[in-house]
Order: C-alpha cells, then sequence, then structure tokens
C-alpha cells in the first residue's frame, strides 16, 4: 500500500499536535513564573511607595535630619521611577542549564520574599545572563536550552526554544528560535521612539556592551548595524558594574540633534537606568543657547584645532603693554608717567605665574600698583644722606591704597589686563578686523572674514561658539565679575527661598492640625508641625545646604563637571574643537564612541578615528566593529551599497539580516510635481514614513505632506528610521551638502544617510530633467521605472 507518505504526514500531524500541547503547557507554565515576577515587583512597588510616603510625612525633624529625609525621598522616588519603568517586558527570557539549574532573564533583578534572598529573575546585565546571549551550537556555555518568551502586557503570548547540543529530540544546536525572535524585532513597526534590543542582543554586540576596556572605545559600523543601541545598552550596563562611582559622577550621551535624542530618550529609562545626562555638545556650555545660524564655511572654520591656537593669541593680545614711553597717569591732579618697562615686568610677571587670564590678573594690576607707588613716592622728599625715600612704609603703603581707589588708575590696570569672560573675549575678537589680524596671522583674509561680524549680541551665538566658548573658559579661568555675579545670583536665590520658606511656613501654620478641644482645655495641640520646629530662615538655609538634586541634574548646570563615562553617538560629525571640549569633560577618557566615517556629512566632521584621536590619546584607544546590519532589508542594503561603493570602494557592507522581497521603487516626475507626487506617494504608506529631501526642498514638501509624515534633510534624518523612506531629488541632495566642498565624494555622504534609514521600503523620487538624474551609483540601478 502506497499509504505511507500520508502516515508520515499523519505522525507528523500528530506529533506537532503533541509539541503543541507541550509548547501550551510550557506557555502555561511561564505565564506562571512571569505572573509571579510581576506580583513581586507590585509588593516591591508598593513597598518603595509606602516607604516614600513614611519619609515624606515625617515631622517634627531636626535641621539635620530633615535634610537627609530630603536625600531619602529623593532616592525612593527614583526607585519608584525605575520599577514603573521595568513593566513592560520584565522578563523575557529563560536559560536551563545542563546541571538542571534554570535561570529568568530579564530587565531587572527579582529576589525571593521571605528573607532567602534567592535570585528569582536575573538582570540581563549580570554575569549570569550572559550565557542567554552569547551560547552557540559552537560554544553553548554549558546552556541545554535557551527560550525567548514573548509577553504583551503581563500576558505570555509565545515561547521559542531553542536546544544545544543533544536536546530532548536530539535535536542539534538550535539557531531558528533565536533568528525568529530576532526578525520579528527587526520587522515590527517603527515608532517615533527608539525601543531597547535588550531581548535580542546578538554575540558581537554584547561583546561591546560588556567590553572590560575602560579606556576609549570605538564603535564603528554601517548604517542600522545597532551601534546607537549597543551604546546604549553599554550606559546601562557600565551604570550597573560601576554603580557606585557613576551614580555620584554621572554618565553624560551625547547625541548629533536634540530630534535624536527625544527619539533615544525611552531606552535607558526602559532599562531602569534614569541617571544619564542626554545633550548636544552646543548645550554643553550652561547659561549659552545658541540660536543664530551660519554658514557650513565658517562653522567648518570654528571647528578646527587651529582655533585652539587663535583663541590663545586672543587672550594673550588682551595682555596689553602701550607703545612708546608707556602710560601718564591723571593721580591727584598730577600726572604720572608709568613706563613701558613697568607694563612688561608687570605683564612677564603674570605670565610667569601660569595660571589662566582672570586669576593671574592681580598679579599684573599689583606689580603696576607698585611700579605707580614708586614713583609717586619719588616725588617726595629724598633723604640727602643716603638717598633713600624719607617716607615710610606706612606712607608708602597709603599712597598705593589711594592709587588702588583711583578710577583713574583702574583704568590703566584695566586696560593692560582686563578681567574677561568667554563671551566677551569672542565677541571682542569677532567684532574686530585688527584683533583678529594679531590673533590669527595663519588664517587667510577670507577665512579671517568668516569670523568677522559686527559687535554681535551676547545672546546671538552660534552652535559652533560653544567649543570656543568653552575653550576661552579653560584660557580665561573664573572672572572676578562672574563670581561676584555668582556671589549675587546665590543671594537672590537665597533670598527667595527665604521668601518660598516664609511662605511655606504660613501656610503650614495655616493649616495645622489644630485639636479645639485641647485648646479649649488649655493644653497645647499634640501634633507638631513645620513651623513649631523651623523659622524661615532655617528652612532657607536647609534647603541651601543640601543640594538634593541628582549628580546628571548637577552636571547640566555645572561647566566644569567631569563625567564617569561619556557616550557618544554618531560621533564622526564632532570638530576637533568639540572633541577638546568633551574630553575635558572626560578626564578620566572613559569614553565609547559610536559612529560610522562613511555617513560623515558635517564640513568639520572625522575623516578617520585615528586623526580624531591622536591628539587626545595617541593610540590608546580600542575600536571594535559591527557588520550586521538590523535596520535595512538586502534589497535596500544593495541600493545603499551601490553609493557606498562611491564613497569608499574598499569599506565593506554591513550583511543584511533579512531580506523583504520588497524592492526599492524609483519615480522621475516633472519638477514642478515633485513636493505633490511626494506627498501622494508617502500618504499610500502604511505605518511610520519620511520625506527626506534637500534643505532647500524641505519647505515645499512639509507644505505638501500629510500629518504623521516627517520631513527632512538628511543632516535631521541622521541617527532615525522609519517603515518606509521616500527620497526626493536625490542629485540635489548630494550637490547641497555643506559636505560637498570638503571631498570629491563628500556629498554622497549625505544621500547614503537617507538611503539608509527605512526598515521596510525605500523609494526614490526625481525630476525628470537632466539636473535631477540620480548621481552616479543610483542611475547604474536603470532607467526610472517602478519598481526599481
Ligand atoms: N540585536 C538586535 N535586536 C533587535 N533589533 C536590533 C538589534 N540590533 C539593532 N537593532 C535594531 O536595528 C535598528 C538600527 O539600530 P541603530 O539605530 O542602533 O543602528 P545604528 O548603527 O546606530 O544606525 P545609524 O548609523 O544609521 O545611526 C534599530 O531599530 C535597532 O533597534
Amino acid at each position: 500500500m502506497s499509504s505511507g507518505p500520508v502516515h508520515e504526514r499523519q505522525r507528523e500531524r500528530e506529533r506537532n499536535d503533541i509539541r503543541h500541547d507541550e509548547q501550551g503547557d510550557e506557555q502555561g507554565d511561564e505565564q506562571r513564573h512571569v505572573s509571579e515576577f510581576y506580583a513581586r515587583l507590585d509588593r516591591l512597588r508598593a513597598e518603595v511607595r509606602g516607604r516614600l510616603e513614611g519619609v515624606l510625612a515625617a515631622r517634627g525633624l531636626g535641621h539635620q535630619g530633615l535634610a537627609e529625609r530630603d536625600i531619602a525621598a529623593g532616592e525612593l522616588a527614583r526607585r519608584a521611577a525605575q520599577l514603573d519603568a521595568v513593566e513592560n517586558g520584565l522578563c523575557f527570557g529563560r536559560i536551563d542549564l545542563r546541571d538542571g539549574e534554570s535561570r529568568h532573564i530579564g530587565r531587572m533583578g527579582i529576589l525571593e520574599d521571605g528573607g532567602e534572598f534567592e535570585p528569582l529573575l536575573i538582570d540581563w546585565r549580570a554575569p549570569a545572563a550572559r550565557p542567554f546571549y552569547v551560547a552557540t551550537g559552537r560554544r553553548p556555555e554549558n546552556v541545554r536550552r535557551r527560550r525567548h518568551i514573548a509577553t504583551r502586557g503581563r500576558e505570555v503570548t509565545g515561547v521559542l526554544d531553542e536546544f544545544f547540543g543533544a536536546g530532548p529530540e536530539g535535536a542539534g544546536p538550535g539557531g531558528d528560535a533565536a533568528e525568529a525572535a530576532l526578525l520579528a524585532a527587526v520587522n515590527s513597526p517603527r515608532t517615533a521612539r527608539m525601543t531597547d534590543i535588550v531581548a535580542t542582543i546578538q554575540a558581537e554586540q554584547d561583546a561591546i556592551i560588556r567590553a572590560p576596556h575602560a579606556g576609549i572605545l570605538v564603535v564603528q559600523g554601517g548604517p542600522g548595524t545597532g551601534k546607537t543601541a549597543v551604546a546604549l545598552h553599554r550606559a546601562a550596563y557600565l551604570l550597573y558594574t560601576r554603580r557606585e562611582r557613576l551614580a555620584r559622577s554621572a554618565v553624560l550621551i551625547v547625541g548629533p540633534n536634540p530630534a535624536f535624542l527625544r527619539y533615544i530618550g525611552e531606552v535607558l529609562p526602559s532599562l531602569g537606568e534614569t541617571g544619564v545626562l542626554l545633550a548636544t555638545v552646543d548645550r554643553l556650555f550652561p547659561g549659552v543657547t545658541p540660536t543664530a545660524a551660519e554658514s557650513p564655511a565658517a562653522a567648518e572654520l570654528k571647528g578646527r584645532a587651529a582655533m585652539a591656537e587663535v583663541l590663545a593669541a586672543a587672550v594673550a593680545d588682551r595682555q596689553r603693554v602701550p607703545e612708546g614711553e608707556g602710560r601718564r597717569v591723571l593721580h591727584g591732579g598730577r600726572r604720572v608717567l608709568l613706563e613701558r618697562d613697568a607694563f612688561l615686568r608687570a605683564r612677564r610677571l603674570a605670565r610667569e605665574t601660569g595660571l589662566p587670564h582672570n586669576q593671574a590678573r592681580p598679579v599684573c594690576h599689583d606689580a603696576l600698583l607698585d611700579s605707580l607707588a614708586d614713583r609717586v613716592a619719588g616725588r617726595f622728599a629724598v633723604d640727602p644722606v643716603d638717598g633713600g625715600s624719607l617716607l615710610s612704609a606706612g606712607d608708602r603703603e597709603e599712597i598705593r591704597a589711594d592709587l588702588a581707589g583711583d578710577p583713574a588708575v583702574l583704568a590703566v590696570l584695566e586696560a593692560a589686563w582686563p578681567a574677561l569672560t568667554p563671551q566677551r573675549l569672542l565677541a571682542g575678537l569677532y567684532s574686530s578686523t585688527a584683533r583678529l589680524e594679531r590673533a590669527a596671522p595663519a588664517l587667510t583674509a577670507e577665512e579671517r572674514a568668516l569670523l568677522h561680524r559686527p559687535a554681535p549680541a551676547h545672546a546671538d551665538w552660534t552652535a559652533a561658539d560653544v567649543p570656543l566658548l568653552d575653550e576661552a573658559a579653560e584660557l580665561l579661568g573664573p572672572d572676578a565679575d562672574s563670581e561676584r555675579a555668582a556671589g549675587q545670583r546665590a543671594e537672590a536665590e537665597y533670598g527667595e527661598r527665604l521668601a518660598l520658606a516664609q511662605e511655606a511656613l504660613d501656610v503650614a501654620y495655616g493649616s495645622r492640625d489644630t485639636d479645639f478641644a485641647d485648646e479649649e482645655d488649655g493644653e497645647e495641640a499634640e501634633v507638631l508641625s513645620a513651623f513649631d520646629l523651623l523659622d524661615a530662615q532655617a528652612l532657607a538655609d536647609r534647603y541651601a545646604e543640601g543640594d538634593h538634586r541628582t549628580a546628571a541634574e548637577r552636571a547640566a548646570a555645572d561647566r566644569t563637571w567631569t563625567f564617569g563615562h561619556v557616550v557618544v553617538d554618531e560621533a564622526q560629525e564632532l570638530t576637533a574643537m568639540a572633541w577638546r571640549l568633551l574630553m575635558r569633560r572626560c578626564p578620566g577618557r572613559s569614553m565609547t564612541l559610536v559612529g560610522d566615517i562613511a555617513q560623515t556629512g558635517e564640513p568639520g566632521g572625522a575623516a578617520s578615528w585615528e586623526r580624531v584621536l591622536a591628539p587626545h590619546v595617541g593610540d590608546r584607544w580600542r575600536q571594535a566593529e559591527l557588520t550586521v546590519n538590523y535596520r535595512l532589508p538586502a534589497e535596500i542594503a544593495a541600493v545603499a551599497a551601490g553609493v557606498l561603493f562611491r564613497i569608499d570602494p574598499w569599506r565593506s557592507t554591513p550583511r543584511a539580516v533579512r531580506s523583504t522581497g520588497v524592492a526599492p521603487w524609483r519615480l522621475a516626475v516633472p519638477r514642478a510635481a515633485l513636493a505633490r507626487e511626494a506627498a501622494r506617494l508617502a500618504a499610500a504608506e502604511p505605518g511610520s514614513v519620511a520625506l527626506i529631501g534637500p534643505a532647500s526642498l524641505r519647505g515645499a514638501l512639509a507644505r505638501a505632506a500629510g500629518e504623521g509624515v516627517a520631513v527632512l534633510d538628511p543632516r535631521q534624518a541622521k541617527g532615525l528610521e522609519f517603515d518606509a523612506v521616500i527620497v526626493v531629488d536625490p542629485a540635489a541632495i548630494v550637490a547641497e551638502s555643506p559636505s560637498a566642498q570638503a571631498g570629491p565624494h563628500r556629498g554622497l555622504n549625505d544621500l547614503y544617510v537617507a538611503l539608509t534609514r527605512p526598515t521596510q521600503r525605500l523609494g526614490l523620487l526625481h525630476p525628470d530633467d537632466p539636473a535631477g538624474t540620480p548621481p552616479a551609483g543610483l542611475t547604474r540601478l536603470g532607467p526610472p521605472a517602478r519598481p526599481l
């Protein structure tokens, strides 16, 4: 009977049913575990909130006790936020080891109730969780089974198993489940917020996240290889393993623009980490918010390392020695000559201290006052016997003090060595062609003209000015004016605090818990309130003394803060001056820098990591490479590869992790119809969609595009991703790129960035005239037709 295959199929069906049942049991089993984790999480939350309420309700505390209460309340509030943040996907995996032990892996560690302190759920960052990420058929790391647990809310929706070595079915090393979990993650629709990858971190990524390297680690990788994801998970890992140190010094994460920071802003909180400062470089000079725009050429010039020398020369140039015989000072109705030599000597003495300009200023001023006092004293009677002065030391001191209080004298001292703020120095430099010539003789006249701007208003800074202000702050040191201003600010704040404290006490008094019966009985109410124990001043002092901000909050307000670790994303875009600023913020040089040289868009950005880092750390840095593309399907990666080849034929393209079978398309339309067509095509795309075009088209595209369609130029699109992307007028993207002048293929970098944003679908829309012809690398893909 030839029913063999049928029987086979029947048996197969039965086997599948059995496995399905088993799977159902397994899912139920996991549901019980997961429910237990959530129950424990709920108890932890209730406990923390209870403690927080208790702490806040504490009464009758002394000065010290209140300060401690605030610190405890801050910590408990942060803990509560951490517990809230891990709600989604609390547990996502499990490993069963050969010796029978099984471990559940999750976003945070949870211990058993009841004093046993057995781990119930293991934090993904703990060494015990590592085999979940790195076990392979060849190196199973003692793992028998790896299980991916999918959840929706608190419900387990599926389990996917891989067996290593001889599993229960005698299967060999399984990779299907891991691949299925990964594919589900990379295929999921994208929203405006990046999500974490904690459930599917791949081995090459894990090696970087947990790298023991304490110094500078560069993570180079093509678009979509998970550089951002890896950098953020590394930050979370370091916060876990070096919590003691990093909680005090904070971690700084630098991104290319505010939109990018918003995009990645949820990742660390979802991993339970909140004490991190996210910033763009131009926000790292407290008190300055750049609002002005400038040409790419000016920004590039300001980013060059040579600007450090220009600024040092600009500071030296403000330490003036008069020409000719010197300066005549009008004092007490008479003119006194302060000779040029006296100026030269005072300047030399001040410079020899090696102190920053403002701190060396008193040395110069003192020396000038001494010379001037000598001059004035010399006018008085000279001892005929020994030729010495007849004035006593006290007389001389009086003369000196008199000179030091004379505004005319002070003006001369100030002109010789003025107190400077970074803002005054830079504004003074930019607004004077003479000063620019003296400070920047090595620049060409055209370059100096790029820096020149007539008396800029103080608030009128550009992003590229910020690293220069920071450099200037280093050269100048704190100035007496700003210290005085800080003192005044502190006084004003104290006044405010005092008023607030008084108000708070008034409110407390008004709403005090008074037991009238007791009062009638002539007894005091039993419950003590704040106003019983504090007066407004003591309350204000308490706030003044205890700084209850987190390390990240304090770091944000302090230019001289040094971070325990710095992560820089899109690191290829930073200029040499920006690197100088960042290196000052991290003297320990514990840094993770992620980027892709092929995507460099800024004219002042990096051409190689060696060139960026050598001035700061020589060759004391390590590079890791990411090679798998998780964002682009193979079909889109092939198009991007054509452009990458033009940028750098030697650079290898990352291997796409999946193929969707959806080919990118290309369409040519009349130039006048470009924006309208782009909007129409974008509206037809399901999911998240972006139109990426040259900056000059942004306005027209934004007007035409419907709601929910992101309209960006390549610079704004950096680091972001969408389900579908339509690249509009690629030739103009290349031509308009600010870096087009910086090298033969630099304009193509912007196009490369645009092409590498979609996770599912890519379209190319271009004008049907010769100027609109897509650049080489794309044209080789054939004439416009749909699909491409
Ligand atoms: N192990 C992983 N599991 C699931 N998704 C991943 C994994 N690694 C990366 N991804 C996803 O791939 C996408 C690209 O990652 P990411 O943005 O970090 O790449 P990138 O290298 O920084 O790209 P670009 O250079 O374009 O900024 C993201 O959606 C990220 O979540």
